[in-house]
């Protein structure tokens, strides 16, 4: 396995340290970053990893190399006046929608990378969609650190797609979550306790996706493979296919969440 990159040298003030903050932070810890160059700053204090400089404003002792803004699209405003002469080298903002020149007309950096990671983060197994306009290696290679250790960290061309890599990646656990208390409550109708139901679903699910993530074949091969002519699968399959219902549910899933990320960029403009 090629070893990780290294992370970017510090200090690093987190601005916002909620479920997607407080995710990266804890996995960035485990996989080694020094907790002495981290500082955290958030309206409340709550949710910031023990053992982490916890401040409800910028430090005045120090410069930020790298800023991480975890707040929410919303709360933009009311953080930016305070991160506006701060000057960090990389600004890394993990806000959705919010469009790399909005956040550079705000927060001063040498450079601004859009990160949008999901919650999966949080174990390591989460995905980092990554979006820069500047070509520098050394900040490529400073945000591409601090997604490796999160999961998979695909770079992202063109910042018109970053709104669609969001409603899939971004939230996409959340309808994941979703379809896997759906399958449980299925299994439920059909008589199976509620507990036991949820632990066959999940199960499913991991053994399912880790199988897809490392066959060689597409999904659709590995669901005619569970499909046995004239079974059960099949039956099942041809209500998810009928005027392809499951396709055309999660298009519309998409485009909602995608519309969503539109309008907080152009609220943010
Ligand atoms: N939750 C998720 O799965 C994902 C979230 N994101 C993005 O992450 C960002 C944060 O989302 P969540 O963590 O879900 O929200 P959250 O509400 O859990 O966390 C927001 C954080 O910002 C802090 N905050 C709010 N106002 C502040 C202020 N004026 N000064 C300092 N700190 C302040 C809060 O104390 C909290 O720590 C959003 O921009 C969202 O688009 C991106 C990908 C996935
Ligand atoms: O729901 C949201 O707005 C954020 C963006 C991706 C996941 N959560």
């Amino acid at each position: 396995m090629m070893p990780r990159p290294a992370f970017p040298v510090g200090p690093l003030w987190m601005i916002g340290c909620g479920n997607m903050g407080g995710a990266m932070l804890r996995r960035w810890l485990d996989a080694g970053l020094d907790p002495a160059t981290v500082t955290v700053v958030t309206r409340s204090g709550a949710g910031v990893p023990d053992g982490i400089r916890s401040l409800r404003a910028p430090p005045v002792d120090e410069r930020a190399a790298t800023l991480v803004l975890a707040v929410k699209p919303q709360q933009l405003d009311a953080v930016a006046p305070m991160l506006a002469s701060i000057r960090p080298r990389l600004l890394v903002s993990v806000l959705a929608g919010v469009e790399e020149p909005a956040l550079a007309g705000r927060i001063p950096a040498g450079a601004v990378v859009r990160a949008m990671p999901n919650l999966p983060v949080a174990i390591g197994r989460g995905v980092t969609a990554l979006f820069s306009s500047s070509a520098d290696a050394g900040v490529r290679d400073a945000a591409t650190a601090l997604a490796a250790p999160l999961g998979l960290a695909e770079w992202i061309a063109d910042e018109g797609m970053f709104d669609a890599v969001t409603a899939l990646a971004g939230c996409g656990p959340g309808f994941v979550f979703r379809f896997a208390d759906a399958l449980a409550a299925a299994g439920t109708s059909l008589g199976l306790p509620q507990d036991q139901a949820r632990r066959l679903a999940l199960a499913t699910l991991a053994g399912s996706a880790e199988m897809a993530l490392t066959a060689d074949e597409a999904p659709a091969t590995l669901a005619d493979r569970v499909a046995s002519l004239g079974g059960s699968t099949r039956e099942g399959l041809n209500v998810l296919d009928r005027d392809d219902a499951l396709v055309d549910l999660l298009r519309r899933t998409l485009a909602a969440s995608a519309r969503r990320n539109a309008e907080m960029a152009a609220a943010a403009r």
